[in-house]
């Protein structure tokens, strides 16, 4: 699986979201997008999934497992509500292995997906008799049932409460690490950036988003979460993450104010 983003740029009728993106991912790399509010990585996602097309630049995606679909997790309506658990990764089966399996099989196999994310004893449950957790688990299961080498992660875990993020967290490093998944990652959270990714790109704040810059996490996986958060290396980056975030913002602001103070003249 080799990414690669070569001067990518996106608009919508007159307003540019994405300007000049240059980037590329490596095999199995955990790659987290942060920035602010508006910088344009939704849409970057959007783009890297096909739902969108680039303006002008180019999006290469070369698929070992030659699946055409790439799984996205959102934060929220990554299921269908009138689908059972095992309903949702069977439809998403069906659709991966087109008649190869019978029925009873797609259901033994969504089972085992659902297992895989500690599931196993709530595939009969509909997304809306299952906390946030439990539904994000689900989704996880959906997305890897898709058999894409790519997992795109859209603030998965931004309305779950702390413990229960943690335990996502760890479920996503196991999937990257153990089958060896490429995931794309957005959060605005910096500790669970450090966590998850072996490099964070930083968008500055749009329209249009750029790419900041792209820093390498030095901290070596597998972290012990309560040594690492206790460590000045540890406190000496994020805060460097902040601040790199936090620049971009003011000079945006800036820049802002500069426009707005020459255009009352
Ligand atoms: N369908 C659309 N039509 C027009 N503009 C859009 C559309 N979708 C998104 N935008 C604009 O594109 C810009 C980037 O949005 P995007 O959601 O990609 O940002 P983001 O960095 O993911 O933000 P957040 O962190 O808040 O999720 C925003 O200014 C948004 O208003």
């Amino acid at each position: 699986m080799k990414i690669k983003a070569i001067n990518v740029s996106f608009g919508y009728k007159d307003t540019e979201i994405l300007k000049d993106i240059n980037l590329e991912v490596r095999e199995g790399e955990f790659l987290v997008l942060m920035g602010p509010s508006g910088s344009g990585k939704s849409t970057f996602l959007r783009l890297l999934a096909d739902l969108e097309k680039p303006n002008s630049g180019e999006i290469i995606i070369n698929n070992k497992n030659g699946i055409s679909d790439i799984a996205v997790v959102f934060q929220d309506y990554s299921l269908f509500p009138w689908l059972t658990a095992e309903e949702n990764i069977v439809l998403a089966l069906k659709k991966r292995l087109k008649g190869k399996k019978s029925k009873k099989e797609l259901f033994q196999l969504a089972e085992q997906y659902l297992t895989m994310v500690q599931l196993g004893h709530a595939t009969k449950k509909y997304p809306g008799e299952m906390s946030g957790g439990m539904r994000q688990r689900a989704a996880i299961a959906r997305a890897l049932s898709v058999g894409s080498d790519l997992l795109l992660m859209d603030e998965p875990f931004g309305a779950l409460d702390p413990i229960t993020r943690i335990q996502l967290q760890e479920l996503v490093l196991q999937i990257n690490q153990d089958q060896k998944k490429t995931i794309i990652f957005v959060t605005h959270d910096a500790e669970e950036a450090i966590m998850l990714a072996d490099s964070i790109v930083m968008f500055s704040p749009g329209p249009p988003g750029k790419i900041l810059e792209c820093i390498d996490v030095p901290f070596e996986k597998p972290i012990n979460r309560n040594e690492l958060f206790e460590s000045r290396e540890f406190i000496e980056f994020r805060d460097d993450l902040l601040q790199l975030m936090n620049k971009g913002i003011f000079e945006k602001l800036n820049q802002k104010e500069a426009v707005e103070d020459g255009g009352g003249i």
